[in-house]
């Protein structure tokens, strides 16, 4: 998995179109959302992590607290993005770990929101730029080698 962690004033999408031909279904409410003071992280599933999905979920949920908490964000922003990788896991096997990754943050405490899955979105995002507020991750299932 490749992550990409901004550290924002905000975050907010709205919903453009299908990208894929069976996208996660949503309702009206999410097809617009925003969060203020949020820690927005932008997640690519890769092939590789489709060995273990589980590790990868909790591997995930280790470097998003650690980035948190360094930055002392305590809302998190779950954002799919399939821009920051070539080898891309499979769309049910991807949403099935954000969607993982998206509870168990909620179970950390964390307040979270999490950007539709395989639609096509406009965004804007506000970065704070001090040294920490751009980070990137990239985790792989133990005993894989990093792409
Ligand atoms: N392996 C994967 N990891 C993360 N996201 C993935 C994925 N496979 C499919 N998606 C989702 O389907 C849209 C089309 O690829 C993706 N859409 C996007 O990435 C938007 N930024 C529009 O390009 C994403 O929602």
């Amino acid at each position: 998995m490749r992550m990409l962690l901004i550290h924002s004033d905000y975050l907010e999408y709205e919903v453009k179109d299908k990208a894929l031909k069976n996208p996660e279904p949503i309702s009206e409410e999410q097809k617009k959302g925003r969060l203020d003071e949020v820690l927005a992280v932008f997640m690519s599933v890769e092939k590789v992590d489709e060995t273990n999905p589980d590790e990868i979920v909790e591997k995930a949920i280790v470097e998003i607290k650690d980035v948190a908490s360094q930055v002392k964000a305590d809302r998190i922003f779950v954002y799919p993005f399939a821009h920051l990788s070539s080898e891309l896991a499979k769309p049910d096997v991807a949403l099935r770990v954000l969607q993982k990754i998206e509870e168990r943050l909620k179970e950390e405490g964390f307040e979270v929101k999490r950007a539709p899955f395989g639609y096509y979105k406009a965004f804007r995002l506000s970065c704070k730029g001090h040294p920490l507020a751009e980070l990137s991750r990239t985790i792989v299932p133990s005993g894989e080698a990093v792409s």
